[in-house]
């Protein structure tokens, strides 16, 4: 797909549903008595595969454009599924249904796409066993695919050595079904809290002491409605596009701004960027605002620590705008973005220097010395994943020529009218 959009950005767009959330929406309303309703859910391909695997399990979920019904019966109202649970791309599908497999009274076999298949699963499945869950997978439980029998869980207090949102949730949600135990998660750094949230306003009672949470097991969740902000790391891109490409202004709408995700404003901020955060008045526990954001100056920064997981899924395209700031950018840390879709390390430098970047890789992250101009002609490639293909997309805003990209459709995953968007803001 040759791409090339050379204007300044201009005008307002309203990114698609959080995906965090509206997998969270499905997986929860599944398992809960009555129904859910949630609006402004993202119809990307991997909250897709989420409606997929519950249907599978026998719920009934309706669709229609981005408003979803789930008429859960409660978490022993799952049916055992005839066919294999296929989470396509999702690890955040995959990560948090085996927890709600391991206390079902039913086997099931659990299997995704050949970038899943290449994903850690240990990181859930030893705590999952530890509880008492049977899972069987290649490499140990590690890889993909994985099957669960069903078993009876049993509360743990487990310290996690990652600040994964996956992880913490996938164990808290084996921990529903530990009849009257409560289970912790202790976490290095707080990762985002949408399943604490969410848990809450589906009527559980969920504890939060600094970087532990913990639940009571036997807790039954009652059906509610959800109404789904606009995803942050969808509008990072645009954020990132109205700051480095001459002549943008942006708003964007309505985006969620949880303190848990909000790295990115963080970062904007280190770096000089010219922005503004408009509070939008909402009934939800997930706070939103509109998002304004001008063409400016930015300068390097270092990207570490606890502010890795509030941002982790930016960095793409954090790395992106580093080639346009002055001076030194270093993002460390960042191990994490090894086991993404991509090794994001990997393919985020492998396809900046392509456009003749300044970036090299680090054990933990990565170094950027801006600013660079970027090259076009080149051939590059999202690899298959979904936030690689919308960083080289913006970037093609930067060439004074068009680039060729491979794999676009990959950003079906998260953003399904993106381009539109894009081709929006750009023709004035
Ligand atoms: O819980 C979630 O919805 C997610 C958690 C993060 O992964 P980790 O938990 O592996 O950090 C993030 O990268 C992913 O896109 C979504
Ligand atoms: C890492 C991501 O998602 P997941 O882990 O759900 O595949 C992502 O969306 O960038």
């Amino acid at each position: 797909m040759k791409l090339h959009f050379t204007s300044g950005l201009q005008g307002e767009i309203r990114v698609p549903g959080d995906k965090s959330i509206s997998h969270r929406a499905v997986m929860f309303g599944s398992i809960a008595e009555g129904q859910t309703v949630v609006s402004n859910f993202l119809n990307g391909a991997d909250c897709l595969s989420t409606i997929s695997c519950f249907q599978k399990m026998g719920v009934d979920i309706a669709i229609n454009g981005t408003d979803v019904e789930v008429n859960g019966k409660g978490i022993g109202g799952l049916k055992e599924p005839e066919e294999v649970l296929d989470v396509g791309n999702s690890g955040t599908t995959a990560r948090l249904i085996l927890g709600i497999l391991s206390g079902t009274a039913f086997h099931s076999c659990l299997a995704g796409d050949e970038s899943i298949a290449k994903r850690p699963m240990k990181r859930v499945t030893d705590p999952l066993r530890e509880m008492g869950a049977a899972i069987d997978g290649r490499g140990g439980g590690n890889y993909t695919p994985v099957s669960v029998r069903g078993s009876r869980m049993r509360g743990i207090d487990f310290t996690s050595h990652v600040a994964s949102a996956q992880v913490k949730s996938a164990i808290l949600l084996a921990g529903l079904h530990a009849e009257n135990e409560w289970t912790s998660v202790t976490e290095p750094h707080k990762s985002r809290d949408h399943t604490e949230r969410m848990l809450k306003s589906f009527g559980a009672e969920v504890k939060e002491e600094g970087l532990k949470v913990s639940i009571k097991g036997g807790q039954r969740l009652k059906g509610t409605t959800v109404a789904v902000p606009g995803d942050i790391s969808s509008a990072a891109f645009f954020l990132a596009a109205g700051a480095i490409i001459p002549g943008s202004r942006i708003l964007l709408r309505n985006t969620g701004i949880n303190p848990t995700r909000d790295g990115i404003l963080d970062v904007l901020e280190k770096m000089g960027a010219s922005f503004r955060i408009l509070p939008v008045e909402s009934a939800s526990y997930e706070p939103a605002a509109d998002l304004e954001i001008e063409t400016s100056s930015l300068k390097g920064t270092v990207i570490s620590g606890e502010l890795i997981p509030k941002l982790i899924d930016e960095i793409p395209i954090i790395a992106l705008m580093a080639t346009q700031a002055e001076g030194e950018t270093i993002i460390k840390d960042a191990e994490e973005l090894k086991v993404k879709e991509t090794n994001r390390i990997d393919t985020v430098v492998h396809e900046l220097k392509k456009l003749g970047a300044d970036i090299r890789a680090t054990e933990d992250g990565m170094v950027i010395t801006g600013k660079k101009p970027l090259k076009g002609g080149a051939a590059v490639s999202s690899h298959g994943d979904h936030r690689i293909g919308m960083m080289l997309a913006i970037a093609s805003c930067l060439t004074e020529s068009p680039i060729d990209l491979d794999r676009p459709e990959a950003i079906n995953v998260s953003y399904p009218h993106f381009f539109e968007d894009l081709q929006r803001l750009s023709s004035r």
